[in-house]
């Protein structure tokens, strides 16, 4: 496509993005269904420049005020510059190079003067919003908690995230994994703390590779493996996964078991766990039973009580530990929504140990940076039900021998309780888990 096309498109797409009427995936993934004649490296282009639009949002509308031309073409074209990604650059020496003359081919003089201006603006040129990109209600309880990395967060989520690979220990090995995955031309590394993660440099495309229609390995963030493995299910046990959704952990706790026993995967959304039944064909796995509740109190929930070895709460929750995959997420969140979803999210824990027997682990997790929607909720549960007994993520981990398991469970404002993983600490998306013991 010509560059002229190309950044057309662009702008339509950021228009219709900074409607947040709909998750920016959503929007993206329509736009494309609808405009099937774009090709695979134009939406590739096309998705980074919108993701880099949300990332530097503030900067943008910034560099490019009200009454500078159509606002979307500007922000479209300051995305296309700044992503990461190159956008359009064709594979050689110098990507970045390759990008910029691919978008000069697109931009008519008065533009490209704009663009050379707003390259001279030096960090001291700006104000402090304009660098941290991030709503106000959201800076100060990150640098209350964070105090001297606060930038080094800010920095990591305002890039992209890599791939990790889960590989499934119920029918492979990691090694023979990454062998096979290198001789298909994919580099992949280990993770350095989930024993069963490959990190994947680049974006290949997963459904071409024989290894993941086989089902041996499945895309799941490092730190979500983590939180699968505080659960800790054993072969032949009972138990939930009480907000499965697609399934990322489900398949993760599946495979610890052996696919014995018996997995319930739980959620409100039948769209969601239909997305499971896929991924649950390819892994192999007989012992997943995908249950649609209405909500957190449903009777099934009362049949099932007190037989459960095992439950996960992966919480719904704001998900701005995910703003690297997510940059819409900081726009479309409030101290509203939040304190909404601690709401919710008390009354699913409450509900969800309900189901443990004596004896059993409870484990409740979400992918926020907050403490309203983290310490604060396992600690208000603690308070209330004295019959559960916190559990220090940081002993679980130790004795699944997870490598470096104390830096990942102490940090600004844990010490050995909590697992809390940070995009600029560990390479992960941000996320929480605390654990019980049901007595
Ligand atoms: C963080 S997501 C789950 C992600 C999933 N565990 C994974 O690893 O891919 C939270 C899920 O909770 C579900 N949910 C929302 N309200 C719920 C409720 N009251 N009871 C159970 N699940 C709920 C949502 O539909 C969503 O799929």
């Amino acid at each position: 496509m010509h560059p002229k096309a190309v950044l057309d498109e662009c702008s339509e797409l950021v228009r219709q993005v900074l409607r947040f009427e709909h998750p920016a995936d959503a929007t993206v993934s329509r736009y494309f269904r609808e405009n099937r004649a774009l090709g695979p490296r134009e939406r590739a282009t096309m998705a980074e420049t919108v993701y880099t639009v949300l990332r530097n949002k503030l900067l943008f509308d910034h560099l490019a005020p009200s009454g500078s031309g159509p606002k979307e073409r500007r922000l479209a074209i300051l995305g296309f510059a700044h992503s990461e990604d190159e956008p359009g650059a064709r594979p050689g020496a110098n990507a970045k190079q390759g990008a910029r003359d691919f978008l000069a081919g697109a931009l008519n003089d008065q533009e490209k003067h704009w663009l050379a201006q707003c390259d001279q603006v030096q960090p001291h040129d700006l104000m402090e919003r304009h660098r941290h990109n991030l709503p106000e209600w959201l800076v100060q309880p990150l640098r209350e908690q964070l105090k001297d990395e606060f930038w080094p967060l800010v920095d990591s989520l305002s890039r992209p995230a890599g791939l990790d690979l889960r590989v499934n220990t119920m029918t492979s090995k990691r090694a023979e994994v990454q062998a096979e995955l290198a001789k298909a031309g994919v580099a992949a590394t280990p993770t350095k703390y989930s024993p069963n993660g490959l990190r994947i440099e680049g974006k290949p495309n997963l459904a071409k590779l024989d290894a993941f229609n086989r089902g041996a390995i499945e895309v799941q963030d490092e730190g979500s493996q983590l939180l699968a493995l505080l659960l800790d299910a054993k072969r032949g046990e009972m138990v939930v996964d009480f907000c499965a959704g697609a399934g990322g952990k489900t398949l993760a706790i599946g495979a610890g078991m052996r696919s014995t026993g018996r997995l319930y995967a739980f959620d409100t959304s039948a769209h969601r766990l239909e997305s499971l039944k896929p991924r649950l064909a390819r892994s192999g796995l007989s012992n997943v039973h995908p249950v649609a509740i209405a909500h957190e109190r449903d009777d099934r929930i009362k049949r099932l009580a007190g037989k459960m070895d095992r439950v996960l709460v992966d919480a719904p929750c704001s998900g701005l530990g995910t703003l690297r995959r997510n940059p819409d997420l900081k726009w479309r969140q409030s101290p509203t929504t939040v304190a909404e979803f601690a709401t919710l999210q008390a009354a699913i824990l409450q509900s969800a140990s309900r189901l443990l027997k004596p004896g059993g682990r409870l484990v409740y997790a979400t992918c926020s940076i907050l403490p309203q929607e983290n310490e604060a909720i396992a600690q208000a549960f603690s308070a209330a039900n004295t019959g559960f007994t916190p559990l220090e993520t940081v002993d679980i981990l130790t004795h699944l021998k997870v490598e470096h398991a104390a830096s990942l469970c102490t940090g600004p404002i844990s010490g050995g309780e909590f697992l809390r993983l940070w995009p600029h600490r560990h390479g992960t998306d941000g996320f929480f888990a605390a654990v019980w013991q049901k007595q």
